[in-house]
């Protein structure tokens, strides 16, 4: 379990991370979403200890990172993509690693073939691709068997095989009882593998919620009808909280009713109806709304926080 509290961080006269307060739980793919420069990987820096919090504080497993006595066993973490530029062998990488934690080859080994490295282990890490270098990064996450798995844009690069591959290993990760911890810029990478999404703007907490929550709450549903009576559909519709447009004859879009309450009203009038779809606003949208209206809030209030 990873907890921040009130957790900021201050660069000069820019707030990075600002108070931000969340638990990431066990059991789950939490996605830690946000635009370019929100500050997710500053989180993820401090929750490391990498970097000292200006204010608040983060533990992972009930403690600070520097009070574990086993870090590798505790959290397991991947920052960047390229973290290994090494003359070194894949293998002989993870044994120095695992030797830190009394960690011998056989973990070593299993390790590497959890990760689809076993054919270029014993090749020098430098030469790596970049699919490969991210497969070695997560094989070093994994080392200690760690109760805490956090991951920074894990997908950056990668070709289909290797994002659908990182997916079913953060989900099965999950289904261990393990904490995932994930982090993207990408709603729609988030939306294919959290269950949970903690969404930051500006270093601030936009969203803490489920990924069916948010799915729920974004779904902005429109209906689009159909009818030769069109006009009469229109006026029978029209109320306080509904919007109707039109694009074309016989064509209404409306939002703020229920596809069914639709259809009612049509019937008891007599109304003919052609069509009846309920089509949801994008995820997409709805996270560039979120993030938009945080930017401009940001922007409008940079004099209060500087
Ligand atoms: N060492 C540093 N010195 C000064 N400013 C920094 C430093 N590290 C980060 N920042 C600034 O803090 C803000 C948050 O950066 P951070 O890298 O945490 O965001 P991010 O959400 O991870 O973005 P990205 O998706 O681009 O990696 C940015 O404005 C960045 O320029």
């Amino acid at each position: 379990m990873i907890e921040a509290r009130d957790l900021s961080k201050r660069y000069g006269d820019r707030l990075a991370v600002d108070s931000l307060t969340f638990t990431v739980a066990p059991g789950v793919v939490t996605g830690f979403l946000g635009p370019n420069g929100a500050g997710k990987s500053t989180t993820m820096r401090m929750i490391l200890g990498l970097d000292a919090p200006t204010g608040g504080t983060v533990r992972v497993n009930g403690r600070r990172y520097a009070d574990h006595r086993d870090p590798l066993r505790q959290i397991g973490a991947l920052l960047e993509a390229k973290a290994v530029h090494t003359g070194r062998s894949a293998r002989d990488h993870l044994l120095a690693l695992g030797a830190t934690h009394g960690i011998g080859r056989r973990r070593v080994d299993e390790v590497i073939d959890l990760v689809g490295l076993r054919e270029v282990a014993g090749k020098r890490a430098g030469g790596f691709s970049l699919g490969m270098g991210q497969r070695l990064g997560i094989a070093a996450a994994l080392l200690g068997d760690p109760a805490v798995v956090m991951l920074d844009e894990p997908v950056n690069g990668l070709d289909p095989d290797g994002i659908r591959w990182i997916r079913g290993l953060l989900r099965g990760l999950a289904a261990e009882g393990r904490t995932v911890f994930v982090s993207s810029h990408l709603m729609s990478e988030m939306a294919q593998t959290a269950d949970h999404l903690i969404v930051v703007g500006r270093g601030r907490l936009l969203a803490d919620v489920s990924l069916a929550e948010f799915t729920r709450r974004a779904s902005r549903t429109t209906v689009r009808v159909r009818s030769p009576q069109a006009a009469a559909l229109r006026d029978l519709l029209a109320g306080p909280d509904v919007t109707i447009t039109g694009g074309e004859p016989g064509l209404l879009e409306v939002s703020g009713l229920r596809r069914e309450v639709i259809g009612d009203r049509a019937a008891a009038a007599g109304l003919t109806l052609h069509e009846l779809t309920a089509t949801e606003a994008s995820l997409e949208e709805a996270f560039m709304t979120m993030t938009r209206d945080a930017v401009e809030y940001a922007g409008a209030t940079a004099g209060e926080t500087r």
